[in-house]
């Protein structure tokens, strides 16, 4: 049954006299420890010995230790790192430092539903997960707005983790927009889902099918990429404001007869059957096996393709048009 939070369902007390430790200063960890620090609660920064980003944080007035210190001051250490090294800092610097009644907080639960972080047993862990990449959390929370989240417990042993971990989604401004409870496994796996079928993997691709086809066909690349991926975003917004309904008062009646009779010939059964084994991948281990293993052997695939994309004609293109409007970033 759905559970779903708002702010009046969230005690921010909670946290007081409590510090937090955000481990990492990147995507998430400026923005949720820069809105809890405008919450009002007491939040120091760990971080690696020579990080790049011990000045960002400083700079914005927070106290910064080694992790180890960080953990070792805290109440609630929230592990803000990538995922693919949170396993190696964890049994270094974390472990250790945890004591009884402490909360072990993550972002996305890869470590924990992949058994690659195996916690005490007299700690909460919680996950406080918000559904936006980190620049967002912290321009929404910054505007009076703020992305939704979803709240997972794994252990509670103090009886009071999902309190605390609604006060904390309060911090980070969540609860503004809607705190969903779920668990460790629902997360991991429709995230990555998502993260590779939809938001990410599948945008990407779907962009990059569409520029090549127009350039191939002859036509100007810059018309390509103005069609095929500046307007999309103009397109998701709509979409994300009002639904497809939205979008489709927006647009012509002929975009939208070309939407609803073209778009299925594309995304049809064959790509949903793929999206099916895309998701039993994540859900057998297959994916987090190959995304371990990868970071191990100092990721030849990652780069590779990544490169591949860092010189195509489509970011080629994209970045002398978006040269032109001062107004991006
Ligand atoms: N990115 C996002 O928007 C989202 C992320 N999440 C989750 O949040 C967590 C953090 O992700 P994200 O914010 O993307 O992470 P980032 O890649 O942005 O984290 C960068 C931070 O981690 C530090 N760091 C990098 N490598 C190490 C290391 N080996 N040891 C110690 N510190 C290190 C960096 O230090 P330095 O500056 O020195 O390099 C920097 O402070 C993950 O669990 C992720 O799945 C969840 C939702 C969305
Ligand atoms: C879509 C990517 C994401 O899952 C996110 C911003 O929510 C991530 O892990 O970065």
């Amino acid at each position: 049954m759905l559970e779903i939070y708002y702010d009046k369902d969230a005690n921010l007390d909670l946290l007081s006299g409590k510090t937090i430790a955000i481990i990492g200063y990147g995507s998430q960890g400026h923005a949720q420890a820069q809105n809890l620090k405008e919450s009002g609660l007491d939040v120091i920064i760990g971080l690696k010995e020579g990080s790049k980003s011990k000045t960002t944080a400083e700079d914005f007035g927070f106290e910064v230790y080694n992790t180890a210190e960080a953990a070792a001051r805290a109440d609630i250490v929230q592990l803000l790192i990538p995922d693919e090294v949170q396993s190696a800092v964890y049994k270094n610097d974390i472990e250790k430092n945890l004591v009884e009644g402490n909360a072990l907080v993550f972002s996305h639960g890869f470590n924990i539903h992949f058994g690659q972080i195996v916690p005490p047993e007299n700690v909460d862990v919680f996950m406080v997960a918000p559904k936006s990449p980190g620049h967002l959390v912290r321009r929404m929370y910054e505007e009076g707005r703020g992305v939704p989240g979803l709240l997972a417990i794994e252990q509670d042993y103090t009886g009071k983790a999902k309190e605390v971990g609604l006060a904390y989604a309060k911090g980070i401004g969540c609860t503004r927009a809607g705190v969903i409870k779920t668990t460790f496994k629902e997360e991991t796996e429709t995230d990555l889902f998502g993260e590779q079928a939809v938001l990410c993997g599948g945008t990407t691709a779907l962009v990059k099918a569409g520029f090549e086809t127009l350039v191939e066909a002859g036509y100007q690349p810059e018309i390509a990429y103005f069609e095929c991926l500046h307007e999309l975003k103009l397109i998701v917004d709509l979409l994300y404001e009002g639904g497809l309904g939205n979008m489709r008062y927006s647009v012509s009646d002929t975009a939208q007869y070309g939407d609803i009779t073209v778009g299925p010939r594309l995304i049809n059964d064959n790509v949903k059957a793929e999206m099916k084994s895309v998701l039993e991948d994540i859900q057998n281990g297959k994916f987090a096996r190959d995304w371990i293993l990868e970071n191990r052997a100092n990721r030849p695939l990652f780069n590779a393709l990544t490169k591949k994309d860092e010189d195509s004609l489509l970011e080629k293109v994209g970045k002398k048009l978006r040269g032109m409007m001062s107004w991006i970033k």
